[in-house]
């Protein structure tokens, strides 16, 4: 894909209200509401439906899911209509096709593993789009932690989603280094974990913007 004109950002791990109006205000693309077990932005079906209420229009909602029983994702989509999901796990494509919307899957860049990013890909070609994170395989995401960005491969025909330890302070590097389709961020505009914070989230978008009027 051609580096786009204009760089897509998704905020995740929203947990409240103030936050999610606050997002679309700011024009970005999405927002995430993860309902992965172990994370401590973990949303239960009643908060993430009431949450939904807040988000405007030609704002995606997106529902992180991780290795969870099919039954609780058939029942966020029903409940809080989502209008994307996303698998962090080692969910399959049969699997993540299953629920009738479009779906990203969670790339880990972390650890070691002998496949060649590029290649992965091809386990999930109903992907409507990847999302780089910097941990390892079977590990979980939002850790503030980044990658080696240089490993994000090139010449991809699906869109790419740079995620891991971005922030305003990086994410005009970031895009940059790497030109992404979008850009993922939840711990780098917190304040505490699900607590975002106004002026970063301000921030990055008006970092975003920058390195997009600064692209060639
Ligand atoms: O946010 C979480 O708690 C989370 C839990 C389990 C899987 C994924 C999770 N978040 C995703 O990780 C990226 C990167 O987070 P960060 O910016 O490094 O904090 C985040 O954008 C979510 O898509």
């Amino acid at each position: 894909m051609n580096a786009p004109l204009r760089t897509r950002i998704k905020f995740c791990g929203m947990t409240r209200a103030q936050d999610v109006a606050l997002a679309g205000e700011l024009g970005v693309d999405a927002v995430g509401f993860v309902f992965a077990s172990k994370s401590p932005r973990r949303l239960d079906i009643e908060q993430a439906a009431a949450l939904r209420a807040h988000a405007m229009p030609f704002v995606d909602v997106v529902a992180l899911m991780m290795d969870s029983p099919a039954e609780l994702v058939r029942e966020v989509v029903a409940r809080v209509r989502p209008t994307l999901l996303q698998f962090h796990g080692d969910e399959d494509d049969a699997y993540c096709r299953g629920f009738g919307l479009p779906f990203l899957k969670a790339v880990a860049m972390g650890g070691t593993d002998d496949e060649p990013v590029a290649a992965r890909f091809a386990h999930h070609p109903h992907a409507s789009g990847f999302l780089l994170d910097s941990h390892a395989r079977g590990g979980s995401g939002g850790t503030g932690r980044t990658f080696d960005w240089s490993r994000v491969p090139h010449g991809i025909d699906r869109p790419l989603l740079l995620a891991g330890g971005i922030g305003p302070d990086n994410v005009f590097d970031a895009i940059r280094a790497v030109q992404p389709w979008g850009v993922d961020v939840s711990s780098g505009i917190e304040s505490a974990p699900g607590e975002k914070d106004a002026v970063k989230m301000r921030r990055f978008v008006e970092e975003v913007r920058r390195a997009d009027a600064a692209a060639d």
